[in-house]
């Protein structure tokens, strides 16, 4: 495949186009812990058996603190600026929906380098992320592996949006288990960038893809 694209040798600095951006140790561990009542939370609605009077119960508290933390709320683009170690500063967002880190329905996916230049990840998902009984949806699979493709693309310089997006699920995942997810720049043309990503248990991949990032055009 012809190498003709380039890591971003520096990303413009996005609150020059009207990003907010906040560190990732800017963020309180109060807002971590919170996060992970919140998917304790979501987890206990989804399967709860309770009275309707304690449902009421919970349902007014609920909007309570609702109410609470929606008195400061940040931007919903807000950036979250992730500085690996020997790699170049990555971006995400904040909330994005599989690694967002205040982001109560993200599981979260970290995604780090690996011994062998992949990218890696662990992560467990509960019964939130069912498709069939124990088992995690097709959609959902499908948003981890677009997430740990994007990550590969980002982790070598190259951020980009994905344009295409394959996926071969090839035995069932299972809910509760321990997945680990794996993922690699495969190639580069232009601003093309070519990832492709597997999702394991027990050492068995249960679903990979591959896709097609095009590289962030730098705005003028
Ligand atoms: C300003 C400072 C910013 C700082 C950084 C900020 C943020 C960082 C952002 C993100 C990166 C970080 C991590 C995110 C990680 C994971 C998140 C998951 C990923 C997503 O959730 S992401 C959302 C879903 N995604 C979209 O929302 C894309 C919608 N879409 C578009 O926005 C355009 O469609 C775009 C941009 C894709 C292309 O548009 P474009 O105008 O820039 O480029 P163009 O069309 O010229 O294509 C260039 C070359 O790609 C070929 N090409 C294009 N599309 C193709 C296709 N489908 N199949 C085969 N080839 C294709 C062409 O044929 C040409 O090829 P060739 O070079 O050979 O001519």
């Amino acid at each position: 495949m012809t190498v003709e694209a380039e890591p971003v040798a520096g990303l413009p600095d996005p609150t020059e186009y009207g990003f907010s951006v906040v560190r990732e140790s800017e963020i309180p561990r109060e807002h971590h812990d919170l996060v992970a009542r919140v998917r304790e939370l979501v987890d206990a609605v989804a399967h709860t058996q309770a009275e309707p009077a304690e449902l009421a119960a919970a349902e007014a508290t609920v909007a309570e603190l609702t109410e609470l933390l929606s008195r400061r709320r940040r931007d919903t683009g807000t950036l979250l600026l992730h500085r690996p170690p020997g790699g170049p500063p990555e971006y995400g967002t904040v909330t994005n929906l599989v690694a967002g880190p205040t982001n109560a329905v993200a599981p979260p996916l970290v995604m780090a380098p690996g011994a062998d230049g992949e990218l890696r990840g662990e992560v467990t998902l509960n019964g939130v992320y069912q498709g069939p009984p124990g088992i995690v949806h097709g959609g959902w699979l499908a948003a981890l592996l677009d997430q740990a493709l994007g990550a590969a693309a980002s982790a070598a310089g190259m951020p980009g949006l994905t344009a295409n997006l394959s996926v071969d699920y090839r035995r069932p995942t299972p809910l509760h288990a321990p997945l680990t997810v794996t993922s690699r720049v495969t190639g580069t043309e232009r601003r093309k960038v070519f990832v492709a990503a597997e999702i394991r248990h027990d050492g068995e991949v249960t679903a990979e893809g591959t896709a097609l990032m095009v590289r962030l055009a730098v705005p003028d």
